[in-house]
């Protein structure tokens, strides 16, 4: 064999152990190694480049020091004199250094991220009504007009001495920008002045429970207290008190710009407010109403009032592909925040997302309306469904596969972890002015229905908005991205990482790098050039939670997701 056969095999081997690194099937580095003439051991494992993982490298590094090992063992030892194997042990010590290499960018990188990971989770979402400690009775509150109701509570506006939220005073003045109509402009304006003036809404929940005890009352309600802040109940020895007892709530949630705050929680005499002969009679006590069935007593939560729900807006409002992009976005931040503390909300649906305008006009919405949220201590989104009675959560048309096809069994477990994710898919179709799919008498059954039935998503959407719609809805949770995962891909997408995403697969070093970049931008910066706020409390949402390995697993769904061209005819 000539010297430059040699060598070129030998550059062979080197370029095939590099690619190895790379997601080649390593099969083929213990083939290249037999060609020459050494004994290894059985071939390393076969890894398909869109799941290479750090931890692969390490797996290699491993298997490689095993070959080295060997190459330095007698029968290599005899063979070391000749140029051929001189040139093929060069090459291979290349390899084993590109690795190397490769893994150093790999620690370096994952600490960046971890750092930026730190820097952001430390910037947590104020509370702006944290430093006061009143507001724990009905008394100090002003209550205004009804805003709303549902099927277990009635919200009013109000106000109180003691909480003028500076931040929802500039939220709320700023004229929401959409929409034609002179009448629709003047009931607008209308709810914006409301807000101004009532800065705060009281949810009064109707109690026709077994009893009126803060305790009875608090049993039967405690979901409500999910997203409770950090002084929203009175706190003994670090459990939560209302009116002087002790509750046992469920998990809380931490502040979050997509979950809504309860300033103030606290139980109290049901009053006679406006509106609630004609609009509830039958919940009120027999103090109020004499054929009413409510208890005397009921749980009151003081929030923030918004000008109006998700619902509402959509009415006569159609966002543009890029502000759709972002309500989708901010709904799966929400969502992803949920997930890490353990909730899932079980009732997402348009009536309990809540909205408001940021300084530049930009639509913040936030996920409200705990009541039927798995949110035990001991159950990490999972659901032991050992009888029909189980409750399974509230909103069925817009119940995940997995959980609308759930069968009631001894060991049968429900897993929450994507079912919110999936709602968000289904709502999205509203976001961007098309009828909910699952809704109506032709809607389609959610336990039932195929991928490819599902509607096509209007053009103007951005492509990779589809995407991610579409992955939302695939009926296996398994093929489904985490909330986590698909909005990494809107990030991706939104943000300036079209290289990233362009190429098979971003290097771990280009990935920290862009995340640096990102970091810069958002540490630099309060709000956008376009005066946007949310893009800002996105952007700080995302670095605190990226991961690189979610972040690869979201390039790669993205890929996927493009190659196919599935948006436009399914995933099956
Ligand atoms: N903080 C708020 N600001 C403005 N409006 C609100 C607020 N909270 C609730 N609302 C309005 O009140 C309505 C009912 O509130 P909510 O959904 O919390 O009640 P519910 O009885 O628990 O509802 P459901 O029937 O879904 O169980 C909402 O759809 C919304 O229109």
């Amino acid at each position: 064999m000539s010297v430059r056969n040699v060598i070129s095999r030998g550059m062979t081997l080197a370029r095939s152990v590099f690619q190895t690194c790379f997601g080649k099937p390593a099969v083929r580095v213990a083939a290249k190694v037999r060609g020459e003439g050494f004994r290894v051991g059985p071939p390393v494992h076969t890894v398909q480049p869109r799941t290479f993982l750090p931890s692969h490298y390490r797996h290699y590094r491993t298997s490689l020091s095993g070959l080295a090992a060997q190459l330095h063992s007698g029968s290599f030892r005899r063979m070391f004199g000749s140029p051929r194997n001189r040139a093929v042990f060069l090459a291979f010590g290349l390899g084993v250094g590109l690795i190397e290499q490769q893994l150093e960018d790999d620690r370096r990188s994952t600490a960046a991220c971890q750092e930026i990971q730190a820097l952001f989770s430390k910037k947590t979402f104020q509370n702006p009504l944290k430093h006061f400690t009143s507001g724990y009775k009905l008394e100090d509150y002003v209550i205004g007009k009804q805003i709303g109701k549902g099927c277990n509570a009635a919200v009013y506006e109000a106000a109180a001495s003691f909480a003028v939220p500076r931040e929802s005073r500039t939220s709320s003045l700023v004229r929401m920008k959409l929409g034609s109509d002179d009448r629709q402009e003047d009931d607008r304006e209308l709810r914006n002045c409301s807000v101004t003036d009532y800065p705060l809404a009281v949810k009064m929940m109707w109690n026709i429970g077994p009893g009126s005890s803060s305790d009875s009352i608090l049993s039967a309600m405690s979901h409500e207290l999910v997203p409770a802040g950090p002084l929203a109940l009175k706190e003994r020895n670090g459990a939560a008190v209302v009116d002087g007892y002790f509750g046992d709530v469920p998990r809380r949630v931490s502040a979050h710009p997509n979950v809504i705050t309860l300033y103030r929680a606290f139980t109290a005499e049901v009053p006679l407010l406006p509106g609630a002969k004609e609009e509830y009679p039958d919940v009120l006590p027999t103090r109020l109403n004499p054929a009413g069935l409510g208890r005397n007593h009921t749980l009151f939560l003081v929030m923030k009032n918004y000008p109006c729900t998700l619902g509402q807006f959509l009415e006569d409002s159609l966002p543009c592909a890029r502000t759709g992009s972002l309500m989708v976005l901010q709904l799966l931040e929400g969502v992803d925040h949920l997930c890490r503390h353990g909730i899932a909300h079980r009732d997402l649906k348009s009536d309990n997302i809540l909205l408001e305008f940021d300084s530049g006009g930009n639509p913040r919405l936030v996920i409200t309306d705990f009541g039927c949220c798995l949110a035990e201590r001991d159950c990490e989104l999972k659901l032991p469904f050992n009888s029909r009675w189980v409750n399974r959560g509230g909103n069925s048309a817009l119940m995940a596969p997995e959980i609308a096809t759930a069968i009631a069994g001894p060991s049968v477990v429900i897993d929450y972890s994507k079912a919110d994710a999936w709602a968000v898919g289904a709502i999205s179709y509203e976001i961007f002015g098309q009828p909910n799919p699952f809704y109506g008498r032709n809607g389609l059954d959610s336990s039932r229905y195929q991928e490819w039935q599902l509607p096509p998503l209007p053009h103007y959407m951005l492509t990779d908005t589809q995407v991610v719609v579409k992955l939302l809805l695939r009926r296996n949770p398994k093929k489904r991205p985490s909330a986590r995962v698909a909005a990494n891909m809107l990030h991706l997408s939104l943000w300036g990482a079209q290289s990233l995403a362009d190429r098979d697969i971003g290097s771990t070093k280009e990935m920290a790098d862009w995340l640096l970049c990102r970091s810069a931008v958002a540490l630099l910066t309060d709000r956008y050039p376009n005066g946007s706020t949310v893009e800002m409390e996105l952007q700080k949402s995302f670095l605190s939670n990226v991961t690189l390995e979610e972040l690869r697993t979201s390039i790669a769904f993205l890929l996927f997701g493009r190659e196919k061209h599935m948006f436009q005819s399914g995933f099956a």
